[in-house]
């Protein structure tokens, strides 16, 4: 017999009463069983949902600028849906046009969209300047997915007279190769104007805000439809930022007059193979300004929006005349700075 043997077996506990449970055990079981499953597909169809909602969260809206249309044929927020199917990465822009305000950046955006080799956000992300804190990954994601070699790019007027800009599209990349489409000042504010007056037709005549006081004929700088067209002051800010070598200065006016040949020598500052050329452009007579034979993935003509090329209002010549005197200046010095006369004299 072996030592330490198991003591001897405790009798077994009374095993509990075969046949049916008593009917309140049976019932509590099966609310329990009932209870559980109801449980387990409310959590399945929250996780269902979670993952839907996940899945198709809209980003938070983009805000376009007063007046700024998207590119045709993108819905209300063209940052959304994202493109099916898309192929390639989205990435941060090597590319931005930085303005000015009416200075002629939805023509030139929507003329280089042609190049296979560019691919651009359609409505205007104002990331350097109103969404900032949002963060870069915010900011890629507004961008289109592009192959390599393909230059992601967007437009936001207001950036060449944000103050924070230069600095802050320097730290995204100091390599950021930057355009503005400049246009004579005295025409480029009362195009500002005109764009003001058909939202709020209520507003003071153009000659009235010109002036801080019109006997003195003292020009009201703080108005921001003069203010932006003192191109040589802006410039100042970007250039503690940026050679002048990455800027390329577009002619708002040569943009309609020879669209081409602009878009010759911007194809050439972002390194593409000029493949944008007169062939792609027509004169349309009754709106008065170039258009494109066919637009981005389309076949049809293709003519800007309504709010591009609208009709001024008649101002004062006397107005116009004091305006030319009081950018004469600012003009001679930006055609220095940028070594370009672009003839606004
Ligand atoms: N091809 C073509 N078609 C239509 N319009 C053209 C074109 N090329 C340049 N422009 C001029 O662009 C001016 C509007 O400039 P922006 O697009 O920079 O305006 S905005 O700042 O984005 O609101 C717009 O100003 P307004 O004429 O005052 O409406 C046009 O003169």
């Amino acid at each position: 017999m072996a030592r330490g043997g198991a003591p001897p077996a405790s009798p077994p506990p009374p095993l509990p009463p075969s046949g049916p449970e008593p009917l309140p055990r049976r019932a509590l079981r099966k609310l329990l069983l009932v209870l559980g499953s109801l449980l387990m597909s409310l959590y399945a169809s929250y996780c269902l949902a979670g993952a839907a909602h996940v899945l198709t969260r809209e980003p938070a809206p983009i805000p376009v600028a007063p007046g700024e249309e998207a590119a045709p044929g993108t819905p209300r927020n063209p940052f959304w849906p994202p493109q099916p199917g898309g192929e390639g990465d989205k990435r941060l822009p090597q590319a931005v046009i930085i303005g000015v305000k009416k200075g002629g950046t939805r023509a030139l955006l929507e003329f280089l969209r042609v190049h296979p080799d560019v691919r651009a956000a359609g409505a205007e992300p104002h990331f350097f300047d109103r969404n900032y804190e949002r963060g870069l990954t915010w900011y890629r994601e507004l961008m289109p997915r592009t192959l390599d070699g393909q230059i992601t790019m967007e437009k936001t007027p207001s950036y060449f007279v944000t103050k924070e800009a230069p600095a802050r599209i320097s730290a995204m990349s100091k390599d950021t190769k930057l355009i503005v489409v400049v246009r004579d000042p005295v025409t480029r504010a009362i195009s500002d104007y005109t764009q003001t007056l058909s939202k709020k037709p209520d507003i003071p005549t153009f000659e009235s805000l010109t002036f801080k006081n019109r006997t003195t004929g003292l020009i009201d700088t703080s108005w921001s439809a003069i203010q932006i067209g003192i191109y040589a002051k802006h410039l100042e800010n970007w250039l503690l930022y940026f050679p002048i070598g990455q800027i390329l200065f577009v002619s708002g006016e040569r943009l309609i007059s020879d669209p081409a040949g602009e878009l010759g020598r911007v194809q050439d500052f972002l390194g593409l193979k000029r493949i944008i050329t007169d062939k792609h452009f027509y004169f349309n007579k009754t709106k008065g300004f170039p258009c494109l034979k066919k637009a981005e993935g389309s076949s049809k003509p293709h003519c800007l929006g309504k709010t591009k090329g609208r009709t001024h209002p008649s101002i004062d010549q006397k107005v116009v005349q004091r305006l030319r005197e009081f950018y004469r200046p600012f003009n001679m010095k930006f055609y220095q700075m940028t070594g370009h006369d672009f003839g606004w004299d």
